[in-house]
C-alpha cells in the first residue's frame, strides 16, 4: 500500500534483527523502541515483526482494532508441541479456536467451576503448611520455589485429572521446558528456508520435549479410559472427564467441538491447560514471596490486613480473598516488575491494516512488550523500579485488561481466560504462606543480596531458586 511500515532499526543482511535480540528479548526490544517509538518495525524474515510498546498503542491493538489482531502467527513450537497447533493458545482465530475456549472456558475456568474446586485447593495448601511447619520447627531453609511449584502442580493435576502428580512422569521439568522453548526467536519461524539447518538446535528440542509430554498425556488418559472401560463411576467428573466424554456423546452445548475432536485435539487442549495453569501461577507467586522478603515494611502490612480479615484462625478461605486490597495492590506491582508473560503470546494480523498513518500487512507478527510497558518511568514515574505498591493506592488501575498500562494477562478476544482461577490461585497461596509463617532470607543474607535476575522465555521465572527461612506464626 501507500501507507509506510512503521519506523525500525537498519537490519543485517539475511538474519535481520534476531541477532540483536540476544537472551533477553524484552529489554533489548524495550531499549529499541525507546529510540523508534511505541510501534516500531523489525525485520525478521519475510513476514514483518511489528514491536508495540506504549499503553495508547496497546490499545488500539487489543481493544481497537482486536479482530484484525486476534489471531496467532504460526511457529515450530504450537506445531511439535500442540499436535500440529490443534490446542487453544496458538491457533489461528475462527471457529475451531472459538469452540475450544468455549468449552474450557465452561467446563473449567467459570467462577462457578472454579469456586466448586475451593476444596481441592484448601487441601493441597494445607499439605504445603504442614510439611513447613515441620521445617519450621528444626529451623531449615526451604527451597520456596521447589515447594510452590509442586503445589501448582498437584493443584492443577487434581483440578484436570482428578488424582495428584504421579511417580511415573516429571510434569514440572518437562512444562519448564516447554516455557522456554516456547518463548524462543526460533529462526526457523522467520527463515522457513533455514529451519531444515536447526541453527539454533531449536526443533530437536521440540521433537524431545514433546516426546516426553505426549508419553506423560498418554498415561493420563489410558488411566482415565481404563476406568471407563471398568465402570468406576466417580462422583466428581475431572476436566479429562469432560473432554473425553464428548467423544462418546457429544452434548448439545459443545457440539461443533465434538465433531472436530479426535485423540491428538484432546492432548493439545489438555496441553493448554496444563501449561497455561502450571507455568504461570507459581513464577507469580514466587516473585511475589522474592518482593516481599526483600520489603520487609510491605510484608509487615500485607500480614496485617490477613490477620484482620481472617482473626485468629489459620485457614486463610477463597472467601476472604475479596477483602484484601493491600494484597491485591501487591499482586499488581510484582506483576508490573515481574510479568509472568513478558512479551504477552504474539498475537497476529488477518488484514492489512493502517494504524497512525502506518501500513501494516496482513500476517504481520505483533509482539506487545508488557514487560517494557511496567518498566517505562514516562508512565510509572522516575521510581518505576522500585517495588511499591501504593502505587496503585487510588484503585484507578486494575490488570484484568482495562488499563493498558498493566495488562499482565493480555486485553481482548486473546485475552487469558484462566485469570479468575489464576489470580485466586496466586493470592490464595500468598496470603496462607505468609500468614502461617514470617519469613526470612537464609544465612543471613541482606535483602540486597537476592539474585533478582529472570530467564527470558514464553513465561519468565525466576533465575535461582528462591530459598527462606520460616517461622510459625501459629501455636
Ligand atoms: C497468574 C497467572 C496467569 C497469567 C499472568 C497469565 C497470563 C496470560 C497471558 C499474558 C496470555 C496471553 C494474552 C495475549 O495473547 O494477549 C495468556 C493466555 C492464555 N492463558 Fe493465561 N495466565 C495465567 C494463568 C492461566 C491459567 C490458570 C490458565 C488455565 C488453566 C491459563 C490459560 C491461558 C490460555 C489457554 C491462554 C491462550 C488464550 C488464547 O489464545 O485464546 N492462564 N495468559
Amino acid at each position: 500500500g501507500s501507507h509506510k511500515a512503521p519506523p525500525g532499526p537498519p537490519g543485517l543482511p539475511l538474519i535481520g534483527h534476531l541477532p540483536m535480540l540476544g537472551n533477553q528479548p524484552h529489554r533489548s526490544l524495550h531499549k529499541l523502541s525507546q529510540k523508534y517509538g511505541p510501534i516500531m518495525s523489525l525485520r525478521l524474515g519475510s513476514q514483518p515483526t511489528i514491536v508495540v510498546s506504549s499503553p495508547a498503542s496497546a490499545e488500539l491493538f487489543l481493544k481497537t482494532h482486536d479482530t484484525v489482531f486476534a489471531s496467532r502467527p504460526r511457529s515450530q513450537a504450537a506445531e511439535y508441541m500442540w499436535y500440529g497447533t490443534k490446542g487453544m493458545i496458538f491457533s489461528e482465530y475462527g471457529p475451531y479456536w472459538r469452540s475450544i475456549r468455549k468449552f474450557c472456558t465452561l467446563e473449567l475456568l467459570s467462577a462457578s467451576k472454579i469456586e466448586s474446586m475451593a476444596g481441592l485447593r484448601r487441601d493441597e495448601l494445607g499439605l504445603l503448611v504442614e510439611s513447613l511447619r515441620r521445617a519450621a520447627g528444626a529451623r531449615e531453609v526451604v527451597d520456596v520455589s521447589e515447594k510452590v511449584t509442586r503445589l501448582i502442580e498437584d493443584m492443577t493435576c487434581r483440578m484436570l485429572f482428578g488424582k495428584c502428580r504421579d511417580e511415573r512422569f516429571d510434569l514440572r521439568e518437562t512444562i519448564h521446558d516447554m516455557g522456554k522453548l516456547v518463548g524462543a526467536f526460533n529462526i526457523a519461524d522467520y527463515y522457513p528456508f533455514l529451519g531444515a539447518l536447526d541453527l539454533q538446535g531449536l526443533t530437536r528440542q521440540l521433537k524431545q520435549t514433546h516426546r516426553a509430554i505426549d508419553k506423560i498425556l498418554e498415561i493420563i488418559i489410558d488411566d482415565h479410559e481404563k476406568e471407563a472401560d471398568n465402570g468406576i463411576k466417580k462422583l466428581d467428573r475431572d476436566f479429562l472427564d469432560v473432554i473425553l466424554s464428548l467423544k462418546t456423546n457429544p452434548k448439545t452445548t459443545h457440539e461443533q467441538l465434538a465433531q472436530n475432536i479426535d485423540r491428538s485435539s484432546i492432548k493439545a487442549i489438555v496441553l493448554d491447560m496444563i501449561f497455561g495453569a502450571i507455568d504461570t501461577s507459581h513464577i507469580a507467586i514466587e516473585w511475589i514471596m522474592s518482593e516481599l522478603l526483600r520489603h520487609p515494611r510491605v510484608m509487615k502490612l500485607v500480614q496485617e490486613e490477613i490477620r484482620n480479615v481472617v482473626g485468629d484462625c489459620e485457614v486463610v478461605e477463597e472467601s476472604c480473598l475479596s477483602e484484601l486490597p493491600y494484597l491485591d495492590m501487591v499482586v499488581k506491582e510484582s506483576l508490573r516488575l515481574h510479568p509472568v508473560g513478558p512479551l504477552l503470546v504474539p498475537h497476529a494480523s488477518m488484514e492489512d491494516i493502517v494504524i497512525e498513518g502506518y501500513g501494516i500487512q496482513k500476517k504481520s507478527r505483533v509482539i506487545i512488550n508488557n514487560w517494557g510497558m511496567g518498566h517505562d518511568p514516562r508512565i510509572w514515574s522516575e521510581n518505576c523500579e522500585k517495588f511499591l505498591p501504593e502505587r496503585f493506592i487510588d484503585g484507578k488501575v486494575d490488570i484484568r485488561g482495562n488499563n493498558f498500562q498493566l495488562i499482565p494477562f493480555g486485553s481482548g478476544r486473546r485475552g487469558c481466560p484462566g485469570m479468575h482461577l489464576g489470580l485466586v490461585t496466586t493470592k490464595l497461596v500468598v496470603s496462607q504462606l505468609v500468614h502461617s509463617f514470617d519469613w526470612e532470607l537464609p544465612f543471613g543474607m541482606s535483602a540486597d543480596e537476592l539474585d533478582m535476575n529472570e530467564i527470558f522465555g514464553a513465561t519468565m521465572p525466576r533465575a535461582k531458586h528462591l530459598l527462606a527461612v520460616p517461622s510459625a506464626r501459629f501455636g
